[in-house]
């Protein structure tokens, strides 16, 4: 197996919240005590229902969101001691697709700009080069080069979500968190987005990690599964082992409320 692109050592999220009294907020443990290891070629997916923390997981995955306590090693450096070098690296990676890109991208930039706009932060190639990517990144997730010059808002949900596909191919990363990213889409296209991540993993052997609270959708694309309940992981292996033999009485409901596949 390959080295870990990323690992999560005993994470911990507390968020503060207003339920608590006037003077003395709440606090709410979002995230309590996850180790993950995320490596090229392989799909972690990230089943639970709304609310076990899923998301704040991710964020802390891409950098988004700082843990309360544990340590989030980029190969083997930890991103959290803000070294600028290994930050700009990172942010180059790893990529981020979230549940909704009618909302992820922007609405008023063309296709082309969308996927420009990571080439030129991070001052990739020449202005050819960076078109000609751009070329090709379309091609990659199957959307015609005229689709270049339309803006997001001219798009179906799934022509959308393969704009923000291609916008995370760009920098060429190792590892993609996908946070719900079919959730928002027709079933009738939520196959086709499925098919297309696991094609891009294999073909540039991402790592790939796949976040729903959907168990037969994440069963579709991962190698591992881990089952997160009240922000904790509560089971975790390989993905039959977790659909043959839960060993988990919550891993065992969430398979029961999931008759359907997609
Ligand atoms: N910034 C925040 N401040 C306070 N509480 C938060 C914040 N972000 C998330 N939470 C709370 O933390 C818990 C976990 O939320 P999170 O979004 O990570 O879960 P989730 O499994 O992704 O759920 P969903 O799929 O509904 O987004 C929830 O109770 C949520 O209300």
């Amino acid at each position: 197996m390959s080295a870990p692109v990323l690992e999560l050592r005993n994470i911990h999220v507390v968020h503060k919240t207003r339920s608590g009294s006037l003077f003395k907020p709440g606090k709410l443990h979002a995230v309590n005590d996850v180790s993950v290891s995320l490596r090229r070629g392989h799909t972690l997916g990230i089943v639970g229902e709304s609310g076990c923390g899923k998301s704040t997981l991710a964020r802390v995955m891409v950098g988004l969101q700082a843990p309360t306590s544990g340590d989030v090693l980029f190969k083997e450096r930890s991103i959290l001691k803000r070294d600028a070098a290994t930050r700009e690296e990172f942010g180059r990676t790893i990529s981020v697709i979230f549940q909704d890109p009618a909302t992820a991208l922007n609405r008023r930039m063309t296709v082309e700009n969308i996927l420009l706009d990571p080439l030129e932060v991070h001052r990739i190639g020449n202005a050819a080069s960076r078109r000609s990517r751009v070329r090709e990144l379309l091609n990659l997730v199957g959307l015609p080069q005229s689709a270049a010059d339309v803006v997001p808002g001219q798009m179906s949900g799934g022509q959308r979500q393969r704009v923000a596909i291609a916008r995370a191919l760009a920098l060429q990363p190792d590892i993609i968190v996908a946070d719900e990213p079919t959730s928002a889409l027709d079933v009738s296209v939520r196959a086709q987005i499925l098919n297309l991540l696991d094609d891009l993993k294999s073909q540039f052997q991402l790592g790939l990690v796949f976040i729903s609270h959907d168990i037969q959708t994440v069963r579709y694309v991962s190698d591992e599964i881990a089952v997160m309940n009240h922000g904790e992981i509560i089971e975790r292996g390989p993905a039959e082992q977790i659909f043959d033999s839960p060993s988990n009485d919550y891993t065992r409901k969430l398979l029961g409320a999931a008759p359907s596949l997609l």
